[in-house]
């Protein structure tokens, strides 16, 4: 078997640092095995890339949902199946796909090589495979990605200076029959039914049903942001007032300011522009699971 892995070293904990030597321990006799780190943001995505040219059995990604983001941007349409190790702060879409956080058993799972076909969000010229968000969301990630505590601790900081800080923006929504339009607290499309950490806006989500699952919620005060915090902890947030949620196959989203503010697979973008469209892309790659 011919298997290229690629490790972020900086993903969770630096734990990437320490998974070289257990994978040459997992793969020898018979296998071929290349390495590689990468650098920098977006680096996952180039040499993807490039390894695509020779063809693998696999390319696993190692690390957490922004890597694997990367990876799989380059993988959609190819035959050439992902595997994931799942070594980042959050891991969404490996917890979705029930891919053990235990390393040798992750491992393990691309002996078997059991795939499933996945679909993809794209937001304009970006891919989501577990989740989206503007609104409160993307300001707590993008206030996570300053503080550089890449774990829970570093997510419920931010969360704190999100819910003190966050002003909300007007958005219009088109969603089918559906028009939105108000300050929004909260906008979140899944493709997984995790965003990490074991929570979940989007509890039935499923990651190949050809629909992305949406949450809206408009602006609240500060005792309503504890109770949407608690009807997300309990899986309920369906049933709250306020939030509307649904599948789409296609939505627009425009802002009443020139840039919109986003989080993709956990990674805070901006884009220089007032209107996203969201689409889903069926069957966009073949991933290894249990
Ligand atoms: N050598 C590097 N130095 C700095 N950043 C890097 C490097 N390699 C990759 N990156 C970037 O690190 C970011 C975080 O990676 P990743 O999402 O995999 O881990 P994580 O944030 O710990 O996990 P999760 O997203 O599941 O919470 C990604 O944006 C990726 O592009």
């Amino acid at each position: 078997m011919n298997i290229e892995f690629i490790i972020n070293p900086i993903a969770g904990k630096g734990k990437g640092k320490y998974i070289e030597e257990k994978i040459k321990a997992h793969f020898h006799d018979g296998d071929t095995v290349k390495i590689h780190y990468t650098a920098y943001p977006g680096h996952a995505l180039i040499i993807t890339q490039k390894i695509l040219l020779r063809a693998p059995d696999i390319i696993v990604a190692c690390g957490g949902d922004g890597t694997v983001n990367e990876v799989a941007h380059s993988l959609i349409h190819s035959a050439i199946p992902l595997g994931i190790i799942p070594i980042g702060s959050g891991n969404g879409l490996a917890a979705h796909l029930k891919i053990p956080k235990n390393t040798d058993k992750a491992l393990q799972l691309l002996k078997k090589a059991n795939t499933v076909s996945i679909d993809a969000g794209q937001v304009n010229r970006y891919y989501f495979f577990s989740n989206m968000g503007l609104g409160i969301d993307a300001a707590v990630i993008g206030r996570y990605e300053k503080v550089k505590q890449r774990n829970l601790w570093g997510y419920i900081k931010a969360g704190l200076w999100g819910i003190r800080n966050y002003r909300p923006a007007v958005y219009k929504v088109v969603w089918e029959e559906k028009l939105l339009k108000y300050p929004f607290f909260f906008l979140f499309c899944s493709n997984s039914n995790e965003a990490g950490y074991g929570i979940s806006f989007t509890p039935k989500a499923k990651i190949n049903d050809g629909l992305l699952d949406v949450l809206c919620v408009e602006s609240l005060t500060f005792t309503q942001q504890l109770y949407f915090s608690l009807l997300v902890l309990i899986r309920k947030i369906h049933t709250y007032r306020k939030a509307v949620t649904g599948q789409i196959s296609f939505l627009e989203i425009e802002s009443s300011e020139p840039e919109l503010h986003l989080q993709i697979d956990g990674e805070y973008k901006t884009i220089r522009e007032n209107k996203i469209k969201i689409a889903v892309v069926k069957n966009a790659i073949t991933v290894i699971i249990p």
